[in-house]
């Protein structure tokens, strides 16, 4: 049966129903959104693979309590934003949501879902749409994979990413978002590793070695540094193929071998060796050289994390006479880049390999105005001494509310919170500008993940 939603009640729709709908937005999880006709909106519709201007017809194949979920059956009227996706298994790979969205159309969409997050859950008013910073590049600008490998019995070893929501692997020889010259790596290192007769690690039954391939480029040196993810050391002759690697690719620097014993869905262990080369690469990034490992938080897209960086650091307006704490600083880049125009910073992270790495690349640089604290933030913060400015980069859950009410009680001239959630930023960004104490004075949206729903935020506030 096919139902207008014009003629529909909501509480009539069953699954198998046909619906025509005209798609009206996008989640970030590349869902089109329509609504059934009925009362006020009528009940929302998700429709994986539908785009805002699509008009299509949808079989409901799920209804719940407060949504249908309908699969597209046609497309009367395609988007004029809808475009032929780069990648060949788009469609099923869960790498990238939002491939056949146009890029301008995924920017509005981003600016959407940060000035929702922060009007509804931070209930702050935005007199203006949030700008964005779009990314130079809207493919090829990830600078580290991380891919999972399996081997169904009797099957050859496969490697690639997850199918939207589930442990199946589809199976990739390229991918259009990884910096090309990691293409390569990808296609002749799996067909090694079906070589080594390596056994492949199996989840349901915690079985087998070998979990991940990790790679990760240096985009101005070009250096590569490739990780396997392992459950033990029990690769056979792991040395001899690490060595071949370095031999045969002039830009592979090392090869590094991470021990991840758990029953864990997190990819690295604690541990890791170096077992041909180095174990670092170097990178350039606005103006300092820095050595990154292969574990270690390091922005995935490394030219819009420079601009962006960049552009932070010029809405400060620093003189040089400032202090500034960096929270959440990972291996430092942006506390070295921010050193260069203040008196002094202090950066805090919890993990001790990258502060090594902070502290490291410091030295490597030239830079002394800085120093280095390992522990968590919560912990750490209350011992500084006070800073003119802080500056918060928490991980997606946002910052421990302990680290707020420190900082309210604290009162630092200026805060700048960047964050990878909206929902997060928007729920922290409520409890600072709560009592009053401080305003927010202006925000920003960045696109560090084209072809997907993530977005990046960044918000200023001033005391007083
Ligand atoms: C989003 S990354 C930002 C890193 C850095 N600002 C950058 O752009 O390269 C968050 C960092 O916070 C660290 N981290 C997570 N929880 C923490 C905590 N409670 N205290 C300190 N650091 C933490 C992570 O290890 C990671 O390096």
């Amino acid at each position: 049966m096919v139902v207008s939603p014009l003629s529909d009640a909501p509480s009539q729709v069953k699954p198998g129903d046909l619906l025509s709908l005209q798609i009206t937005g996008l989640t970030p999880q590349g869902d089109g959104i329509g609504h059934t006709a009925g009362p006020g909106v009528g009940q929302v519709v998700f429709v994986p693979q539908g785009i805002p201007g699509d008009q299509v017809e949808v079989r409901v194949i799920e209804t719940r309590r407060n949504y249908l979920i309908g699969r597209i059956q046609s497309i009367q009227v395609p988007s004029p934003e809808r475009v032929r996706p780069a990648c060949i298994v788009a469609d099923k790979c869960g790498g990238c949501q939002w491939q056949h969205v146009s890029y301008a159309m995924q920017l509005a969409t981003k600016q959407q879902i940060l000035a929702d997050a922060l009007q509804r859950i931070g209930g702050i008013p935005l007199p203006e749409p949030v700008p964005i910073l779009g990314s130079p590049q809207p493919l090829r600008y990830r600078n580290k994979v991380t891919y999972p490998i399996a081997q169904p019995e009797g099957q050859p070893l496969r490697m690639g990413y997850y199918q939207t929501g589930s442990h199946r692997l589809v199976n990739l020889n390229q991918c259009p978002v990884q910096d090309e010259r990691l293409d390569v790596f990808l296609r002749e290192i799996k067909r090694d590793l079906q070589e080594t007769g390596w056994s492949v690690y199996e989840e349901t039954r915690h079985q087998g070695h070998l979990r991940h391939l990790g790679l990760r480029i240096g985009r101005r040196t070009r250096e590569v540094l490739l990780t396997l993810v392992s459950r033990s050391r029990r690769l056979p002759q792991l040395e001899t193929w690490a060595q071949r690697w370095l031999d045969r690719y002039p830009d592979l620097v090392g090869v590094c071998l991470n021990l991840n014993p758990a029953r864990t869905n997190t990819i690295f262990g604690p541990q890791t060796e170096v077992i041909a080369g180095r174990g670092a690469l170097r990178e350039e990034f606005a103006g300092l050289s820095l050595w990154i490992d292969s574990t270690s938080f390091f922005q995935v897209n490394t030219e819009q994390a420079e601009a962006f960086f960049t552009w932070i650091a010029d809405q400060l307006q620093l003189q040089g006479h400032e202090t500034l704490l960096d929270a959440y600083c990972g291996i430092g880049t942006f506390t070295l880049l921010l050193a260069q125009r203040a008196k002094r910073v202090v950066g805090v992270e919890s993990l001790p390999e990258a502060v090594l790495q902070a502290r490291y690349n410091a030295q490597f640089n030239g830079i002394t105005s800085v120093q280095f604290f390992q522990g968590t933030v919560e912990q750490v913060l209350p011992t500084l001494p006070p800073a003119d400015i802080v500056v918060l980069d928490p991980p997606r859950r946002g910052c421990d509310r302990q680290v707020l009410e420190t900082l309210l009680l604290r009162q630092p001239q200026r805060l700048v919170y960047i964050s990878c959630h909206p929902a997060t930023l928007a729920r922290d960004l409520q409890v600072l500008l709560a009592e009053g104490s401080y305003r927010l004075t202006q925000w920003r949206a960045a696109d560090f993940f084209p072809q997907t729903g993530h977005v990046e935020g960044v918000a200023f506030l001033e005391r007083g």
